[in-house]
């Protein structure tokens, strides 16, 4: 009763503030893993995302709302769209794949010109990073040209969605550069 009646008052007074965070990368980069190992901490058995997986996730007393995106070509023209009043951007990197680490830095661009996420921070997961030949954060910052960004909060954490390593520490990042605090 008590929980019921804490959530029908949150309803009333419209709710603790939700964080809309959007999870885009490659195909295969690993979103999906890490959108679960997140919400549920297990490591799932995934298929490829055709349109979007949604889940909440309370975090230190913080809401969040995050929406993990299908990375294939054809639907990546749809991301944009998920954009409208997001406050962070994760961008999986799949540190193993040399040959589509173009696209990511094709992304992060259009991301930062994006007029709706002109207040939104951004986190690099560099993933997968159990994967013997992976790159590293100084060998994809340096092909991503992260130096070069003025105009946004960004941080490139390593990470292995699957284990989990380092997952936590990117959302406390975020947490402390949330425009919004
Ligand atoms: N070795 C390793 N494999 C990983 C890691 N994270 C994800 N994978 C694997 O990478 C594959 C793709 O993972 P998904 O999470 O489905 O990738 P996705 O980015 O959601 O892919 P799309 O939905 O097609 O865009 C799966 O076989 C995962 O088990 C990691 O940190 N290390
Ligand atoms: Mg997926």
């Amino acid at each position: 009763m008590g929980m019921l009646f804490s959530s029908m008052w949150d309803r009333l007074k419209g709710g603790p503030k939700q964080h809309k965070i959007v999870i885009i990368g490659n195909a295969n980069a690993g979103k999906t893993t890490t959108l679960y190992k997140l919400v549920l901490d297990e490591a799932i058995d995934t298929a490829p995302t055709l349109g979007s997986n949604v889940e909440e996730l309370v975090y230190k007393n913080i809401k969040f709302v995050m929406w993990d995106l299908g990375g294939q070509e054809s639907l990546r023209k749809t991301w944009a769209s998920y954009y409208t009043s997001s406050e962070a951007i994760i961008l999986v990197v799949d540190s193993t794949d040399r040959e589509r680490m173009h696209l990511n830095r094709e992304e992060l661009y259009s991301i930062l010109n994006s007029e709706e996420l002109r207040s939104a921070c951004i986190l690099i997961f560099a993933n997968k990073q159990d994967v013997a030949d992976a790159l590293s954060v100084s060998e994809i910052s340096r092909e991503l040209n992260l130096a070069s960004i003025k105009t946004h909060p960004y941080h490139i954490q390593p990470c292995c969605a699957l284990s989990g390593d380092g997952l936590l520490e990117g959302l406390d990042w975020i947490t402390a550069n949330m425009a919004s605090g």
